[in-house]
């Protein structure tokens, strides 16, 4: 997917923001179980020009994408700078610019429970919550943290039992959902640390 993606009034699109710095099997995994519990049309992968709480600069964009592309194989799934076209780098700004340019399309968060322990600190982050639903996928060491964090704790009445993933979509805002799953024990920073990648990444 080189340009803007479609997808029509109705549809359900979960957007998977990251930076992918580089791409790995752990957000494949998440991609495809995400697609699965939440009923998912469509995912696009939201590859950041620059995630606004991280100071490292991470590779350049084309790089990230390239891999990103190479490694998210799915007729469903598209990797996407559209970040960088709207020019927009806070989740909430790329909320209401997609919402926007997307009339009908039902927007769903899609973050690992690692996110959901600091996501208090994102800009407009009650926004977020307000404008779309948010799907939250296990990740090793982050559950029980995730599932207690301030903003779990400031939503516990929209949280959606994991039964009920199926709706979180179309379920009246805020409303969110964490999910268990079998989970892969991979992260960006393991990869960069031992200098790049190995077989099983991937
Ligand atoms: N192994 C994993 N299991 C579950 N969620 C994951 C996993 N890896 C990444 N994610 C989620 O995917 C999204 C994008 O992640 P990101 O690109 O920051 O990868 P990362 O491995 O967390 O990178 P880094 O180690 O550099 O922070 C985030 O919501 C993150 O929580
Ligand atoms: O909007 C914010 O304030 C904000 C703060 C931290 C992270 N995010 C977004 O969260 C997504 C995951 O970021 P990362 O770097 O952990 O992969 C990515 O889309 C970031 O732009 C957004």
């Amino acid at each position: 997917m080189q340009g803007w993606p479609v997808a029509r009034a109705g549809m359900v699109v979960g957007l998977l923001g990251g930076s992918f710095d580089p791409a790995h099997a752990g957000h494949v995994h998440i991609t495809h179980e995400a697609l699965k519990r939440f009923r998912l049309d469509r995912v696009w992968w939201l590859v950041s020009p620059g995630n606004p709480l991280k100071a490292r600069t991470p590779a350049p964009l084309s790089v990230r994408l390239a891999e990103a592309r190479r490694l998210m194989r799915h007729p469903r799934v598209a990797v996407t700078d559209l970040e960088a076209r709207m020019g927009t780098r806070f989740t909430a700004e790329t909320l209401t610019t997609l919402q926007a340019r997307y009339p009908g399309v039902h927007f769903v968060w899609l973050m690992g429970a690692d996110n959901l322990v600091q996501f208090h600190r994102w800009d407009r982050w009650r926004q977020i919550m307000a404008s779309v639903a948010v799907g939250v996928l296990a990740r090793p060491g982050a559950g029980l943290r995730g599932r207690t964090s301030p903003a779990a704790r400031s939503y516990a009445k929209a949280r959606l039992p994991a039964g009920a993933a199926a709706g979180l979509a179309r379920a009246a805002r805020p409303a969110w959902c964490f999910v268990n799953l079998p989970m892969v024990d991979l992260s960006s920073t393991a990869i960069r640390a031992r200098g790049g990648w190995r077989p099983g990444d991937a």
